[in-house]
């Protein structure tokens, strides 16, 4: 097992005349969660495309889970990585019960065809409960709140054990307090001894909660800067990211920001 999970050196993508990734470099160690953040367009899918091995760098050396691009076959990188994002949802069966949604993510199918193991069942169970959505067992998916399906998708994603989580703006679409249920689940699979590393990806600060101990600001195309999360998200820094005065608010050691000069 490798010790590190992205490794990016001066990796750039262009794709006819437009260059969508520049010299972005990036390590994530394991025992790590990031946060990546950046506005619309900075480039956030482009580099999950990548670290997913759908597209190739056009410059630059990329390893994610310590295989290095050129040389891996990315059916076995893709097997280590989960990717939870909103279009998973729409490919998924509605009339499916959220038991096979989650279990189905052992083999990655959409349906269920394998034959149910008991222990299966048993991590299936452990997901959901770890995740907060234990009481959805025996429901449709079709049935559920978009927040509930959202922590079915998650716990369908750890079915396969992945060593990394991607995290793709969960929280689109969701009110104030779904948010916080589903931000909760997600600090409970943190705790987890088995947690894999977790990277979250958003276009709002505060969702960025304490445990994503480090945070890669994306602009452009570009790494603005990377680091601890605390010190991203400084007002400075900040401003100077959004090239626009922010006035910042912390509680629980979330960032809130609004724009304007402010404390
Ligand atoms: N295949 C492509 N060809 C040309 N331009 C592209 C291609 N894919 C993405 N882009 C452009 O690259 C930029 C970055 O897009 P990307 O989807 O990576 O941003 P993002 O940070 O994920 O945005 P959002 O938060 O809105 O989803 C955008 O300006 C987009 O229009």
């Amino acid at each position: 097992m490798t010790e590190r999970v992205i490794d990016l050196e001066a990796v750039s993508w262009r794709t006819g005349r437009e260059l969508l990734l520049d010299r972005v470099s990036w390590q994530v160690e394991r025992g790590q969660h990031w946060a990546l953040y950046g506005l619309n367009g900075s480039g956030k899918t482009t580099l999950l495309n990548l670290i997913n091995g759908y597209i190739w760098p056009s410059a630059g050396a990329a390893s994610v889970l310590g295989h290095r691009f050129g040389e891996i076959d990315l059916r076995v990188l893709r097997r280590s990585i989960g990717w939870v994002s909103a279009s998973l949802q729409d490919k998924l069966y509605a009339s499916d019960k959220t038991q096979h949604v989650v279990i189905s993510g052992k083999h990655a199918t959409i349906g269920l065809y394998d034959k149910v193991e008991q222990d299966d069942l048993a991590r299936a169970e452990a997901l959901m409960a770890t995740l907060g959505c234990a009481k959805l067992w025996d429901r449709e998916l079709r049935t559920c709140s978009q927040g509930e399906k959202q922590k079915v998708v998650i716990a369908r994603a750890l079915m396969a054990e992945p060593e990394l989580l991607i995290l793709d703006e969960p929280c689109n679409g969701l009110d104030l307090f779904a948010r916080e249920t589903l931000l909760a689940g997600i600090e409970g699979l943190t705790r987890q001894p088995s947690a894999p590393t977790l990277l979250y990806v958003t276009h709002h600060t505060e969702e960025i909660l304490p445990v994503f101990g480090h945070t890669l600001l994306l602009r452009g195309g570009r790494v603005f800067d990377r680091g601890e999360t605390q010190r991203m998200l400084e007002p400075s820094r900040l401003g100077a990211f959004f090239e626009a005065p922010v006035a910042l608010e912390r509680h629980d050691g979330r960032v809130y920001v609004r724009p304007g000069a402010g404390a």
